[in-house]
């Protein structure tokens, strides 16, 4: 056998590890955020010994090791030294994203996908791909998700909390990557807004533009107020509230192209026909460049197995055959610093 092919096995041995423990990294950062450490390190204007991480968490120094040893191992912590003779605990950029009311958090949306109502459906994988189940989750909870959280209130704030997460990150990443593509525009429905984050967050950096923050009633029932934003409740597949523009982050992915024309559709009804845009944030799979979130995007069509009945990514030919089937004659394709691109379709 060759020493390449010795060394490949080598490497294999060990690779074979990250999917046979793979889910111990999120079962520690989950841990972390549980106990607050990211929130104790970032009020801490120095490195903190184990000690005093301890006492302020009021457990035992060993157990505490061991879960900050194996965190520093993955770059999720760092270790500082507090003087000739000590070190110290340290937030790293990586940390930061797990505080629980940081501005960028994540922490949340790692909340909502560990819980065990979202893990649950994905140990049906192998029943779906032998076409055995119609849809992990329904099959594991014996309801879809919208409904599973219209009557559960407890995973309703944890998902709702969770997509806010990932909103904030889209939009900013909108803003920051396209700030043009809400020029012109003076009204814009978001359609399946959620509790509002999203249009929050434009109409603060485009005062012009008044939101309608459109979603199933109880989900707009108790989206918090916000000054420039109007909470409607209804179906998208049913009508979407006039406007100049509307707005679809993570919406169409969860759904079959049969489902995503219909919303399509009902989207273009909602907008001026010579002037009126939808803009979709979502992933485009199947990119020719290899850009750093191409590995969310292939995780998250993963997730529309798991979580939806029929949802998936989409590559730019079928975006193309969506647009094209619900009547939109023309669309843009702007990749941003995001797992999701930019699209703009015109009727
Ligand atoms: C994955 S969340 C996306 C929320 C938000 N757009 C974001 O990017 O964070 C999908 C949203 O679609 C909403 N939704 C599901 N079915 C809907 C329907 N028939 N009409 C309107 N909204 C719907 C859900 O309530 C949920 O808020
Ligand atoms: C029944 O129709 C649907 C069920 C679920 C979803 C859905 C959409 C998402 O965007 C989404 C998500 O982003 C996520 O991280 C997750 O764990 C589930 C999920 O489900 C859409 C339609």
């Amino acid at each position: 056998m060759s020493s390449q092919i010795k060394d490949q096995e080598a490497a294999a041995q060990e690779e074979i590890w990250k999917f046979i423990l793979g889910f111990t990294p999120t079962a520690v950062v989950k841990c972390a955020i549980e106990l607050g450490i990211p929130d104790i390190l970032e009020n801490c204007e120095f490195p903190i010994t184990l000690a005093d991480l301890a006492s302020k968490l009021k457990c035992p120094e060993s157990p505490l090791y061991r879960i900050m040893r194996f965190l520093i191992h993955y770059k999720v912590f760092q270790e500082k030294p507090i003087s000739e003779t000590s070190v110290g605990y340290s937030q790293t950029p990586l940390s930061r994203l797990l505080t629980r009311n940081g501005n960028n958090s994540m922490a949340d949306l790692l909340l909502l996908e560990s819980n065990q109502i979202m893990l649950a459906p994905w140990h049906k994988l192998s029943a779906w791909v032998l076409g055995n189940e119609d849809s992990p989750f329904e099959a594991t909870h014996g309801k879809d998700l919208w409904g599973f959280v219209a009557t559960n209130p407890s995973h309703s704030k944890l998902y709702n909390d969770g997509t806010a997460c990932d909103a904030r990150a889209g939009v900013r990443a909108v803003i920051e990557g396209c700030p043009e593509v809400f020029q012109g525009v003076r009204t814009l429905v978001d359609v399946g807004g959620g509790d509002g984050t999203t249009l929050r967050l434009i109409v603060e950096a485009c005062p012009w533009i008044k939101g309608i923050n459109f979603d199933l009633p109880h989900v707009v029932s108790v989206a918090p107020a916000c000054v420039g934003v109007e909470h409607v409740g209804g179906s998208m597949f049913d009508r979407v509230p006039k406007a100049d523009a509307v707005y679809l982050m993570k919406i169409l992915h969860g759904w079959a192209d049969e489902d995503c024309v219909a919303i399509l559709k009902k989207c273009r009804e909602a907008i001026p026909q010579d002037t009126g845009k939808v803009i979709v944030v979502d992933a485009v799979v199947g990119r020719e460049d290899d850009h750093e979130f191409k590995g969310v995007g292939l995780m998250l069509d993963l997730v529309m197995i798991a979580h939806t009945s029929n949802g998936k990514q989409r590559t730019t030919k079928e975006w193309s055959n969506v647009f094209h089937e619900a009547g939109f004659t023309r669309y843009t394709i702007k990749h941003i610093r995001a797992y999701q691109s930019l699209i703009e379709a015109y009727p």
